[in-house]
């Protein structure tokens, strides 16, 4: 003790400096410390909105999506806020009085102002998008179309969004957004990993879209659409068939069992006990079912259930023409298909209906089995089984079943073995699959051509270096202070 003291007295300004240094140095190093940290902390998020009509055909779905203000170049960032459902059928149900079709908007339009923030909804970017049922209305009447078009255009413009159009968007487009929406979700695309093919299935249309290679995607200009995303390229096979969503293709089967004159049809594909009367032109009011139309269809019919599914899928088998194929392979209707490159993602009414059924892990085999079972069910049981289910579905589920079955095996090629490389979905991380966000990040540039530059380490790398090297500087400089440290001795210095 008495020499330390000795020490200090003979080198006072030595100790203080050091200390003081020391304490600089260490003060200098954690204020870098949690300046870089806190940096990184997220500041009051700012959000930016887009809505989408999905105007489909049996009902119009409104879509808000929201995303970070300053980051939506980012994958996955877009996620959807809400979803109204308008109340009614779709909008290519209001041909005989068009005004309408704009006024079963008003309620959803409505609820979007509430999510959207006020300060938004100038800069948010409305769309609606219309498919099959428009796409069949304006072959029937392009006039009564351009109405009803004109009609949600009208109320569309009178919300305070920014609205960028109505229109009809092509089955290709249905089909390659739906493809873009699930891999986004996913984030397959910046990752520029494997893909996820996308089946869809409507009412009135059913889209086939996936990635393939470019060998032999030459053989159909029709079927082929290529985007750079994130700095990949991708060749899409995609195809959409008109007049195979469920519903018609219910029609299709259903007319081609239904003699005009008879006063009841046997339907395999409905459940035994199952009896509604029905009016021939309920069947034939479609520009799908054109061939065998008769000329006078005012008469009606009782629909009879037989509950049958092996007679059921060949009933359905037959709305599948195989007029011959042109290309060196072809799906169904002699349209081109390339080897079928999965895995898929299943979604709409393929999810609607499999999930129902409880069928979405199954095994071909199994699903067989099942849908055998479920036909065979009277009529009176499964209503007693499912008791809060909309009877329309309910009483459709044997034919739906049965047709996705022939769909995916006899239409798209599907086997024993590539069964299982499909996955029915409904929603991916929150938001539902369908072609609604694709097209919203299409339109808004959302998904850039090229990889956006991204740091050269992530955030927790930086800090740790920083930390490191700082560290590696203090301890270099108290080595090279070395000659001010106290110096303690035990031989007694003389002065
Ligand atoms: N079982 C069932 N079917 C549904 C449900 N919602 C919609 N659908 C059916 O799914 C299909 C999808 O229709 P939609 O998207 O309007 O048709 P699109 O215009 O062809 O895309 C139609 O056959 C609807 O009747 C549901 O909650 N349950």
């Amino acid at each position: 003790m008495a020499e330390q003291r000795e020490m200090k007295e003979k080198n006072p300004w030595h100790s203080a400096v050091v200390i003081l240094i020391t304490v600089l140095g260490i003060t200098a190093i954690v204020a870098l410390v949690t300046t870089a940290v806190l940096q990184n902390k997220p500041l009051l998020q700012k959000y930016k909105y887009g809505i989408v009509l999905d105007a489909g055909s049996s009902h119009t779905a409104v879509y808000i999506y929201e995303w970070p203000a300053e980051k939506e170049n980012d994958t996955g960032r877009v996620h959807q806020k809400h979803i109204c459902k308008v109340l009614g059928p779709g909008i290519s149900s209001y041909s005989h009085s068009p005004e309408l079709a704009g006024e079963s908007l008003r309620t959803c339009m409505k609820q979007a102002e509430r999510f959207v923030p006020i300060r938004r909804h100038r800069e948010t970017p409305l769309y609606l998008g219309a498919t099959a049922g428009m796409r069949l209305l304006s072959m029937e009447n392009q006039n009564v179309c351009d109405q009803v078009l004109g009609s949600v255009e009208k109320v569309l413009r009178s919300t305070p969004f920014s609205y960028q159009g109505a229109r009809i968007i092509s089955g290709q487009e249905e089909g390659a957004f739906g493809w873009i929406t699930i891999n986004y979700l996913d984030d397959r695309l910046k990752q520029g990993s494997g893909t996820t093919g996308a089946l869809d299935l409507g009412g009135a249309s059913t889209q086939i879209t996936f990635a393939t290679n470019q060998e032999g995607m030459g053989e159909s200009a029709e079927n082929t659409v290529t985007f750079r995303l994130y700095g990949n390229d991708y060749i899409l096979y995609t195809h959409s068939f008109l007049c195979y969503g469920k519903d018609q293709a219910l029609k299709k089967t259903l007319a081609q069992q239904a003699q005009v004159g008879n006063s009841s049809v046997l339907d395999p594909c409905f459940n035994e006990g199952y009896s509604v009367d029905r009016n021939y032109s309920s069947v034939y009011s479609s520009p799908c079912i054109m061939a065998g139309k008769p000329l006078e269809t005012g008469y009606s019919f009782t629909h009879i259930g037989k509950g049958d599914a092996s007679q059921c899928q060949q009933a359905i088998r037959r709305i599948f023409t195989n007029p011959g194929c042109n290309f060196s392979r072809c799906s169904f209707n002699g349209v081109y298909q390339p080897p079928i490159q999965g895995p898929f993602g299943a979604f709409s009414a393929f999810y609607f209906v499999m999930n129902f059924l409880n069928l979405t892990s199954d095994s071909l085999e199994g699903t067989r089995e099942k849908m055998e079972r479920y036909c065979s069910t009277p009529w009176h049981q499964i209503k007693q089984q499912h008791p809060g289910v909309k009877e329309k579905y309910l009483a459709e589920y044997c034919f739906s079943g049965n047709y996705i079955l022939s769909l995916l095996t006899d239409g798209y090629k599907f086997t024993s073995e590539t069964w299982s490389t499909i996955t029915f979905i409904k929603k991916i991380s929150g938001s539902d699959a369908g072609w609604t966000l694709g097209y919203m990040l299409n339109l808004t540039n959302m998904i850039p051509a090229e990889a956006p530059d991204s740091p050269p380490l992530p955030h927790a790398g930086y800090v740790t270096l920083l930390l490191f090297i700082s560290l590696v500087i203090f301890v270099i400089f108290l080595f090279s202070v070395k000659s001010l440290w106290p110096r303690c001795t035990t031989q007694t210095q003389i002065i």
